[in-house]
């Protein structure tokens, strides 16, 4: 199957901010883009890098500035998949389940309510990303007469975007981005009240 996988290639993971530096949060993400790939290649699946800019990489690139939503629809040609290049908890059996699925159109539900990867195979789908994004799939493929199947999966469900989603990839990861995330100067813990985990700088 043919696998967009979007790549914010200008100042990624903003929202890392609060503990990764500029530099490392480009090099983490581009840790995370080649994990991702991988695991799609190993899951059957051909990865293209829809980027926003140009991009040295091992896998094809196709380069597109515009704004997510545009530059995905643009691709859309059925059957194809859309997998996040932040998904670096994602494992070649997480994905091939994804891709295997039946369904017109087959969402892997982000937290917090994105959509974190896709399989579209009705040739009317389009996405609508950012916000609720997983309630506007639904909502379009309603519209369209499309069948919908949810993938319930731990996995495909954590996207790194916040610190806190730092420690489900401290604790559970063994790809590259894990990896990286090992050798940075962040650590995860939990404080004097014994809650949650919770990743710190230094
Ligand atoms: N091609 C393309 N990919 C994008 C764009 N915005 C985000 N992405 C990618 O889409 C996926 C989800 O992105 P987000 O988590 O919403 O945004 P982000 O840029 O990674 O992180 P933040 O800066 O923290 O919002 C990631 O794989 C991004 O690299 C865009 O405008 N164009
Ligand atoms: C692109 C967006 O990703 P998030 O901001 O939820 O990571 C979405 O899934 O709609």
């Amino acid at each position: 199957m043919d696998v967009l996988v979007p790549f914010a290639a200008t100042e990624p993971k903003t929202r890392l901010a609060g503990v990764l530096r500029p530099d490392e949060r480009a090099a983490f993400a581009r840790a995370m883009l080649e994990d991702v790939c991988g695991t799609v290649a190993e899951a059957g699946g051909s990865p293209t890098v829809l980027s926003t800019a140009d991009l040295d990489c091992e896998w094809p690139v196709v380069v597109d500035d515009r704004l997510l939503t545009p530059a995905v629809n643009d691709r859309l040609d059925p059957p194809v998949a859309v997998v996040m290049a932040d998904l670096a908890l994602s494992t070649p059996a997480a994905l091939s389940r994804l891709f295997g699925a039946d369904g017109d159109v087959v969402i892997a539900p982000g937290l917090g309510g994105g959509t974190n990867a896709l399989v579209v195979r009705h040739p009317d789908f389009s996405t609508d990303y950012h916000g609720v994004s997983v309630a506007d799939h639904r909502r379009i493929a309603e519209a369209i007469g499309a069948t919908v199947t949810e993938i319930d999966s731990f996995r495909l469900s954590v996207d790194i975007d916040e610190p806190e989603d730092l420690v489900e990839l401290a604790l559970h990861g063994d790809g590259p981005a894990a990896a990286w995330l090992e050798d940075a100067p962040v650590g995860v813990g939990t404080d004097a009240t014994g809650g949650r985990a919770t990743v710190t700088r230094g």
